[in-house]
């Protein structure tokens, strides 16, 4: 049985979109975080062996099952009578329906099928999984864009590129708190009803385990309070991890252009520059001269970690000059800039998130992926440390 192949590979391999939040979502760094991965780390840990979380795609979920490129997958996966044909399902473990999310001002418009299914309704969809046929299916008429990214689909409808989109109650719920000029339409009564599953390969011995593992998780209301835990993620930190992450990068330009001018990474000066704009911009947006300037103080110290490892190695090798070092005044400090103003924004944005000791595991785990990470783990830990000790 497949249970074999797990337990000799030491590795439970777990297929999942990453685009789909609570349940899946990868950062650009490639870690996974949602209900799903939790739920795929326990089983793995029940199963004694690893977890490798192997990003698949609504396209091609059912080719990658089939090429063997993960054991099970994971992802908020709906059951489907086609995808039955070829796989199989664990119990199911959360239940749902398709329900559309739209610009609040238009939910009056958007409550049927019949006021949706017609030529002037600008319908936005994702290729590939039940939302593309549930589209094509029940709203025919409507004009249907299918847009591939289901991460940025939901700016779409902000910016007014499409009316509305109809998928899965439980995004528009989370959706419409990450977008707040976004309403989800009637998400306890969707428009037909779903249900929630773990696709396993046609290896039924592998199903008994799971469903048997997964059993008492459903017992007591137990999948409602995580995904409740997994719906008040604060998935909305993701422009400060960015913020933070982009100007960490940023640091290596920094280096390049400083080498060429043989100066030295460290300048005061302008460092003090950097601190007393955060602390004027910070004031109209309600953010404490300390909170600010500790914040700004780790982001300087960690970007000269990042330039200090850089000088040594470009000694060690006995660098001469890079040709393709951006100008450091010109370009450089004009981007470090733009991100001290997303920084600060996201800062005041999530304020009484970040100061509330209660989420601080959370808030590690949604500030935890960084680029910057692989370039210089010590880097990003310094970074993120104002955001992790209580401010
Ligand atoms: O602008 C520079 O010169 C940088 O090196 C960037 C930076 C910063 O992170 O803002 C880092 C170290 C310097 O001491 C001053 C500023």
């Amino acid at each position: 049985s497949r249970l074999d192949d797990i337990a000799a590979r030491d590795v439970l391999r777990v297929g999942g979109t990453g685009d789909y939040k609570p349940f899946s979502y990868r950062y650009a760094d490639g870690e996974f975080v949602g209900m799903d991965v939790e739920l795929a780390g326990e089983l793995a840990h029940s199963l004694g062996v690893r977890l490798q979380l192997v990003p698949t795609s609504w396209s091609t979920l059912m080719a990658d099952l089939d090429a063997d490129k993960f054991d099970v997958a994971l992802s908020g996966v709906s059951v489907t009578a086609e995808r039955q044909k070829q796989a199989l399902f664990s119990v199911p473990y959360l239940h749902d329906g398709k329900t559309p999310i739209t610009r609040c001002e238009n939910v009056a418009r958007f409550q049927t099928l019949a006021q949706i299914d017609r030529p002037e309704v600008r319908l936005i969809v994702n290729p590939g999984g039940t939302n593309e046929r549930f589209a094509r299916a029940r709203a025919p008429h409507a004009q249907l864009t299918v847009y591939p990214d289901n991460v940025t689909i939901f700016g779409q409808l902000v910016d007014g590129a499409a009316d509305l989109m109809i998928t899965d109650a439980i995004e528009t719920r989370l959706q419409q708190r990450l977008h707040p000029q976004l309403c989800a339409v009637h998400p306890d009564a969707p428009f037909d009803s779903i249900d929630k599953a773990i696709l396993l390969p046609r290896d039924p011995a592998l199903k008994t385990y799971v469903d048997h593992w997964l059993r008492p998780r459903l017992d007591g209301g137990g999948m409602q309070a995580r995904l409740d835990r997994w719906l008040a993620f604060p998935w909305g930190l993701e422009p400060l991890r960015q913020a933070i992450d982009q100007r960490l990068l940023l640091a290596q330009d920094v280096a390049r252009a400083k080498w060429n001018a043989k100066a030295a990474i460290e300048d005061l000066p302008r460092e003090e520059q950097v601190i007393a704009a955060a602390v004027r911009q910070g004031g109209p947006l309600g953010l404490p001269e300390a909170w600010v300037r500790s914040v700004f103080r780790a982001q300087i110290e960690a970007s000269k970690t990042v330039q200090r490892a850089l000088y040594r190695r470009w000694e060690a090798e006995g660098i001469g000059r890079f040709d393709d070092a951006p100008d450091l005044a010109k370009t450089i400090r004009p981007q470090l800039d733009r991100l001290t103003t997303q920084l600060l924004r996201s800062m005041a944005d999530n304020r009484a998130l970040l100061h509330d000791g209660g989420r601080r595991d959370d808030v590690a785990i949604a500030m935890h992926a960084l680029q910057a990470r692989t370039l210089d783990p010590t880097a990003a830990d310094q970074a993120l440390a104002p955001f992790l000790s209580h401010p």
